[in-house]
């Protein structure tokens, strides 16, 4: 049994009888399935019987797709890259015609059309040719969904060797935990801790191993903005769906991007006094959907006060970009620069979600581990952080897919 395994722990201080003994009977039940789930001899007899057949033949088809998943994605970028979806979304063409489009020979042009088939993204449509699936329709003209896809290369680089990339993640988590102050980087060491190291996704997302990021130039800053912007309106629509917007005077949105997610809230409720605040290079870039009423400061919410006077201050996919004693001192900042009655909106995708746990743990375990700084968090341990700044009544808002974020509320009262 793996130490680490709750079965494996001693007993809490405190625990019963009954708490051991179930443990106990817990853990060699465990045991027993884990030998008989790992015994060819179970798995032939598993997968002959009727009525376990099917158990066997779903797990089999999930540990494949496990396996074969990083092929699927680089069918979803090809189809990406051709812009498949978007030539496809007016009407199904033949073979011919999108071999042609593409430059490709149309053997190699079937041999992906026939993989987006297989993979539901896209559809044969008989004597028409190939049209789109129930999973590439959603791609239709979404900008973000496209960029997401295209920025994946760098983290696939980084995912080359899973091992090198733990090996250095873990070398960088250890200097962040020695750390003492908010100040998350020194500045001296590269990406993951590693002295020149250099990693793909920790270069695209600069300002997670920066000491002081307010010197991120225009052009450092540029392609994650443009990924950011492109990826708002998945998350925008939630949280205005979410929360109520209209009884708040004014919002502070903190590292709001180039004002995106403002410009949505603008949208909605054109009376709301807005503020961004990011880093110079960030806030500098144009965003004409944001009012020129909207005020914009420049700065590293590390290293000087948030402006003050909001009754709601924003805080979205950022928490989970930075190590807990950035967050408590961030939290702490928001809290300070709130009006009294305030509240603090914080919205990402968070771990353990229902339904979704693949992507807090998985996905962005890793991806923030590649990117140098941070980790996905549960809801509860948001809900910790939030209170010890001093948030009271936090609360989780229903959203309609937590796949892409989840969301809290708390109240300076
Ligand atoms: C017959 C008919 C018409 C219907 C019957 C059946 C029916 C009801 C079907 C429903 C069809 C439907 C409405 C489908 C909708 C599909 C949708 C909305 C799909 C959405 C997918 C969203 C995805 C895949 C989101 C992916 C998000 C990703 C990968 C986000 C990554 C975020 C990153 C990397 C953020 C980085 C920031 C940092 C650095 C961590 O701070
Ligand atoms: C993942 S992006 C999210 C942007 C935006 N909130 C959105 O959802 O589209 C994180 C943002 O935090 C900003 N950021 C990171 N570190 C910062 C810091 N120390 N001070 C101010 N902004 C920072 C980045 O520039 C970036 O715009």
């Amino acid at each position: 049994m793996p130490p680490s395994s709750p079965a494996a722990r001693p007993p809490a201080v405190g625990a019963t009888d009954d708490t051991r003994l179930w443990r106990r009977w817990q853990a060699r039940w465990q045991h027993w399935r884990d030998g008989c789930l790992a015994s060819p001899g179970f798995q032939r007899w598993a997968a002959a019987n009727p009525l376990t057949r099917p158990i066997a033949r779903r797990r089999a088809q999930q540990l494949f797709d496990l396996m074969a998943g990083f092929v699927y994605s680089q069918v979803l970028l090809a189809c990406v890259r051709l812009r498949a979806f978007d030539l496809l979304a007016a009407g199904p063409q033949p073979l011919a015609a999108l071999a042609a489009t593409w430059r490709l020979p149309e053997p190699a042009a079937a041999r992906l059309l026939d993989a987006a088939v297989a993979l539901r993204l896209l559809e044969q449509r008989g004597a028409s040719g190939y049209g789109l699936g129930p999973l590439g329709a959603p791609m239709v003209g979404n900008a973000g969904l496209a960029a997401m896809v295209e920025h994946h290369a760098a983290l696939y680089a980084d995912l080359h060797d899973p091992l090198a990339l733990l090996r250095r993640g873990a070398a960088g988590e250890g200097r962040a935990a020695s750390l003492n102050g908010v100040n998350g980087g020194n500045g001296e060491s590269g990406p993951n801790g590693q002295p020149g190291m250099q990693a793909a996704l920790a270069g695209y997302w600069p300002y997670a191993d920066t000491g002081d990021a307010r010197g991120l130039s225009a052009e450092q800053v540029a392609a994650y903005s443009a990924l950011m912007a492109a990826s708002q309106p998945l998350v925008a629509g939630e949280i205005l769906d979410a929360h109520d917007f209209s009884r708040h005077r004014c919002v502070l949105d903190v590292a709001g991007g180039d004002g995106s997610f403002l410009a949505s809230v603008h949208a909605r409720h054109p009376q709301l006094q807005l503020v961004l605040f990011d880093l110079p290079a960030v806030v500098a870039r144009p965003s004409p959907r944001l009012p020129a009423s909207a005020q914009r400061v420049g700065g590293d919410f590390r290293l000087q006060p948030l402006p003050r006077g909001a009754d709601l201050l924003t805080l979205v996919r950022v928490v989970h970009d930075h190590d807990d004693a950035t967050v408590q001192a961030l939290l702490r900042a928001a809290f300070e620069a709130l009006t009294p009655g305030g509240r603090l909106l914080l919205a990402e995708p968070m771990a353990g979600t229902p339904g979704a746990q693949a992507m807090g743990d998985a996905y962005f375990g890793l991806y923030l581990l590649a990117m140098g700084r941070g980790r996905p968090r549960t809801a509860g341990q948001l809900t910790t952080l939030l209170q010890a700044a001093g948030f009271t009544g936090v609360r989780r808002l229903r959203t309609r897919l937590p796949l892409q974020c989840s969301i809290l509320v708390g109240c300076k009262s």
